[in-house]
């Protein structure tokens, strides 16, 4: 309704008027001010209410509605929740002898979209204000976050006041006439209180933004997102922002509301899941957080159309369900064992700590002192300190739990790199033991297991170099095994190999010289390779092998043979000037002259 609607309408109501008035008197207790009674005046106990649910009613309906006595006295802090309806409220106030004359008409909550009123003054002139978020900041008689009207009202004069409430927040009307000096004097205690506030959100926010930057952690910008969410929220829920940062912007500070409670609805999960770690704990409630903040970001968009309203119950349905859920995930990981739950529980507590003082204190459960008239700012700030601490001590933590990583991985690479040293050293060992084997049987008789001609032939290059170079004296045994053909011939082949095993074996055992050793020459012939032996003491040794191998007879299959073996020495010393095979060649002769002289004896050779 504009003025000159009014104006009609006190035109054709006008002799209504009075008898309203005089109604109103009988029908409400009006408001009496008085010399004591102060600069805020608290209009509460002299409001009356009627519903109107279809928007039927127009002011002079009201005023009628009003003489009709429809209208009922509020009840102690009354508060109507969400609703589509317009409230109206009528109220007289007296001014009986306070001196002030001038008056804000004050509405002491800033979220009230729409609040249209009339009032008529002592000199019978009627007046008309709009007031609420709905309209620009500057429509208000002071700058102030709560909605306020200028109102003169002297001593001895009385006004009839009514009031029309639409909103898309919750619907309450705390009202108050304040002297304009006691409603900034009323204010210091708050706005210093909202500086801090504030101040505390930003420097959290930009700190934490700063951790988010340098370390990309994805639970610093849920965080982050949390903080500035929420600070928003509080921004628009208190009228701060709409008084300092959109004062022209009535229709954000409308949509900032669900927009702000959508966003720390999103954000405070997504917080919660990724700082309780619950794709780790609770994976399926991870996955069903997801979806739902998926579905709660979507439903944001409502905020910017006339659906706000309905989205805001929405969101504050969603905040108390999801809220629940988080609080009980964040229970199970604790009980868990998960530290980092113990803190956020903590944190939550606070915060929910400090969202239900307020109504106990209203309620009179609780007194009411500064702590409880700003708890929700006290609890969120406390909150999200605790949670900035708590996102720290998670970095510690994880830091921790990744350096016992490592040391476990680099014992376990150590411990894996010792084994595997180890098992190399014994493979390189059985390696080299094969390899010995292998040479070792390179150089044996593959039949009778004494050295063979290859060995033979290294060892006398070798002692023939060493004679060269200074240590010339050596002897060689040429051993011959007699009538072997025989043997052969006799009791077979085999019986022929196991008479070679024993003879090799009984002239091994019995060749008893540093260095020395026997080696098979080839056939049924052996030579033995005597160092440091002249001619007489390898012809002794030749006697001595001799006779270890006719001492007892060779046992072969089914008998036992006696075999006797001739042999020829030959030995090498300083006088010697020819070569290895001439000295072979005269153990040859020896031999031979040992065989021809008759067998089974040692013959040394001539020089
Ligand atoms: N069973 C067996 N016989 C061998 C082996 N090597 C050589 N012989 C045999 O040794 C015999 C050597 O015979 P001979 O050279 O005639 O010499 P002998 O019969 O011992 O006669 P004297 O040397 O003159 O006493 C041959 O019959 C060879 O076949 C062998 O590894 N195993």
């Amino acid at each position: 309704m504009d003025r000159g609607e009014l104006r009609r309408w006190l035109g054709r109501g006008g002799a209504l008027w009075l008898l309203f008035c005089a109604l109103l008197a009988q029908a409400a207790e009006p408001v009496a001010l008085g010399r004591d009674s102060g600069f805020r005046i608290d209009l509460h106990a002299g409001l009356s209410l009627l519903r109107d649910p279809g928007h039927a009613l127009d002011p002079a309906q009201a005023w009628q509605a009003l003489a009709e006595g429809r209208f009922r006295p509020v009840q102690e802090s009354a508060s109507y929740g969400f609703s589509h309806d317009a409230f109206w409220f009528a109220l007289r106030v007296e001014n009986r002898d306070h001196p002030a004359r001038r008056w804000l008409l004050t509405v002491e909550q800033p979220r009230l979209d729409r609040i249209d009123l009339w009032w008529r003054d002592a000199a019978g002139a009627s007046h008309t204000a709009r007031l609420g978020d709905a309209l620009p900041f500057a429509e208000r008689s002071e700058p102030h976050r709560f909605p306020n009207t200028a109102l003169d009202l002297g001593a001895g004069e009385a006004v009839d006041i009514l009031l029309r409430v639409e909103s898309s927040s919750s619907i309450q009307l705390p009202l108050a006439l304040y002297t304009p000096n006691e409603l900034y004097r009323a204010s210091y205690d708050g706005q210093a209180g909202a500086g801090l506030y504030y101040g505390l959100l930003l420097a959290l926010l930009l700190y934490n933004l700063a951790v988010l930057l340098s370390i990309r952690d994805p639970t610093y910008l849920y965080y982050v997102a949390y903080v500035a969410a929420f600070g928003l929220l509080m921004l628009s829920f208190n009228g701060v922002g709409f008084q300092y940062l959109w004062p022209d912007s009535p229709e954000w500070q409308n949509t900032s509301l669900p927009f702000s409670i959508g966003a720390v609805l999103c954000t405070t999960v997504m917080f919660a899941a990724s700082f309780l770690d619950l794709n780790q704990h609770l994976p399926a409630l991870a996955r069903a957080l997801r979806y739902s903040v998926a579905v709660f970001a979507a439903l944001i968009a409502f905020a910017f159309t006339r659906w706000r309203y309905d989205i805001t119950i929405v969101f504050n349905l969603g905040v108390i369900a999801l809220g629940l859920v988080v609080t009980a995930a964040a229970v199970i990981c604790a009980r868990r064992g998960y530290r980092p739950a113990w803190y956020y529980l903590i944190a939550w507590t606070l915060l929910i700590g400090g969202g239900i003082a307020l109504p106990l204190s209203s309620f009179g459960v609780i007194p009411r002192t500064v702590l409880t008239e700003y708890s929700v700012q006290f609890g969120s700030a406390a909150e999200m300190l605790l949670l900035s601490f708590s996102l720290a001590y998670r970095i510690h933590l994880l830091r921790d739990a990744n350096e016992r990583l490592a040391t476990e991985a680099r014992e376990l690479l150590e411990q894996r790199v010792s084994e595997r040293t180890l098992e190399l050293a014994a493979t390189a060992q059985r390696l080299e033991q094969a390899n010995r084997q292998l040479r070792e049987s390179s150089l044996r008789d593959g039949l009778t297991g004494a050295y063979n001609r290859r060995y033979l032939d290294q060892s006398l290059d070798a002692i023939w170099q060493a004679a060269q170079a200074g240590s010339p004296l050596f002897s060689l045994l040429m051993i011959d095994i007699d009538h072997f053909k025989a043997i052969n011939d006799n009791h077979g082949h085999t019986a022929g190999d196991d008479c070679l095993r024993t003879v090799a074996q009984r002239l091994r055992d019995a060749c008893e010289v540093p260095g020395g050793f026997v080696a098979r020459y080839g056939g049924e012939e052996f030579m033995a390779v005597l160092p440091g032996l002249g001619t007489h003491e390898a012809a002794t040794m030749g006697q001595r092998l001799r006779l270890a191998v006719s001492a007892s007879p060779v046992p072969i299959e089914g008998a036992a043979l006696t075999v006797t073996v001739s042999i020829g020495v030959a030995s090498f010393d300083a006088r010697h000037t020819g070569s290895l095979a001439e000295l072979l060649r005269l153990t040859d002769q020896a031999l031979y002259r040992a065989k021809r002289s008759g067998r089974d004896r040692v013959v040394a050779a001539v020089d």
